[in-house]
């Protein structure tokens, strides 16, 4: 009987999937894909064969009504490729949960017991963890035979000191209700810091690097040693940078304001500031790519809303160099940091006593290659290094369920 050696891994985000079927026998890829727009009457799934050189890209579009039809969907995907999830060379299905609260620390094998924890943080992760439960229900359906990993977008940032994790509130309250800093996209940032050691040519914990994770939810953290010191999202991933649709920091009387004086409800309030803000809020558009096409067009509204995500990004720049003290490295991930030279220009731009600089002709440079994009006098390095929560939710689940690194 044959070893099992692979792993897909699940990203459940509020409307769509990601999902990658990989083989830890060598970390390739054997399959990847994306639901979108899942709920909807266009509903699109993109499936790309990857084993053997590759094949056709797949599309398909129509209703797709909720993660567990977007699950079996990919279940037949992948079917198709000889790869179903009835395969005895599965070894686990690894999924993306956003919130861990203060239990989950470790990548974690799910039991109804589990399940209950991650619903009972809800609340403090309303887009994200019930689309994560769907995932995991709906696999253990197709698979109840396979060990279901959970790896937790918060669990890198347990590290923090209290004094960057606490709010400055009535300690009882916050005690009773466990509010408090958690931070998300910690997948993220633990692979990234320690990618970006591996640029310098130097270990993890030689290394000081301020992370900035700005895809549709952004966020940045102060990585000292391999290890997170501060982060930028809260007790929710509301907190902290301008996001797609997301406002970041606000003062909190804002919300007071708005129940008081706008009569909203809190339910109103948060579908505001998580869907209704951030850069879509500000100039009707949350993709960077159409928010650079309108500023080169002349549009003021989009250019406003470009120089408000940079000042924000380029005050937790400033945030994060004070509370590391000596920073090694400065690096720019997901879909906004890995694309939108601009954004990078812009934000270490007027930083050069902080020994911070971009090179224009490094920074132009497209790749999905880890690089440096500061020039070489600079004192601190400027980076792009993609990030890749699947592998490393990969390998987490995979290490959890046999005890090993690789196959
Ligand atoms: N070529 C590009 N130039 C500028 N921005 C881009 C480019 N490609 C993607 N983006 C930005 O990246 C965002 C998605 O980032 P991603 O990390 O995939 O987000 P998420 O995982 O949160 O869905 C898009 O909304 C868009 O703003
Ligand atoms: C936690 C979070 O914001 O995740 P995402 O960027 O996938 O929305
Ligand atoms: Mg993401």
């Amino acid at each position: 009987m044959t070893t099992p050696t692979r792993v897909l891994v699940l990203n459940s985000g509020s409307s769509s999937v990601k999902y990658q079927l990989l083989d830890m026998k060598d970390d390739s890829r054997l399959a990847q894909g994306l639901v979108e727009r899942i709920g909807e009457e266009t509903s699109r799934l993109v499936h790309t064969p990857l084993q053997g050189g590759g094949g056709e890209k797949r599309e398909k579009t129509g209703p797709i009504a909720d993660h567990a039809a977007a699950l079996k969907a990919v279940a037949e995907e992948l079917a198709a490729d000889g790869l179903g999830l009835d395969s005895p060379e599965l070894a686990a299905i690894g999924h993306r949960v956003v919130h861990g609260g203060l239990r989950f620390t470790e990548p974690t094998v799910v039991d109804d017991e589990v399940l209950a924890e991650i619903e009972r943080l809800v609340p403090v992760a309303p887009l994200h963890n019930p689309a994560n439960l769907l995932g995991i229900r709906t696999a253990m359906t197709l698979r109840p035979d396979l060990p279901q990993v959970a790896v937790f977008d918060t669990a890198f940032h347990t590290t923090m000191p209290e004094s960057a994790a606490r709010y400055a509130i009535d300690v009882e309250t916050a005690d009773k209700h466990r509010i408090r800093r958690y931070g998300f996209h910690g997948t993220s940032h633990a692979y990234v810091s320690r990618e970006t050691a591996r640029l310098l040519g130097k270990e993890p914990e030689e290394v000081n690097v301020i992370v900035l994770h700005l895809g549709n939810g952004a966020s940045a953290s102060a990585v000292r040693g391999g290890r997170c010191v501060d982060t930028s999202m809260g007790l929710t991933p509301l907190e902290g940078l301008v996001m797609g649709t997301r406002s970041g920091d606000i003062d909190p009387a804002v919300t007071f304001h708005l129940k008081r004086v706008a009569g909203m409800s809190a339910d109103e309030i948060d579908v505001l500031l998580n869907k209704k803000s951030g850069l879509v809020g500000l100039c009707g558009d949350n993709d960077m790519r159409e928010i650079r096409r309108r500023i080169d067009e002349g549009d003021e509204r989009a250019a406003l809303a470009f120089d408000i995500y940079v000042h924000r990004l380029k005050k937790y720049i400033g945030a994060y160099y004070a509370v590391l003290g000596r920073v090694d490295a400065v690096a720019f991930t997901a879909g906004v940091g890995e694309n939108a030279a601009p954004v990078r220009a812009a934000a270490i731009a007027g930083l050069e006593e902080l020994g911070l600089a971009v090179d224009a002709d490094l920074n132009s440079v497209r790749s999905d290659e880890a690089r440096i994009i500061s020039p070489v006098y600079a004192r601190v390095a400027v980076a792009v290094v993609p990030t890749d929560e699947e592998l490393e939710i990969a390998q987490q689940s995979y290490a959890l369920v046999t005890g090993k690194v690789n196959a």
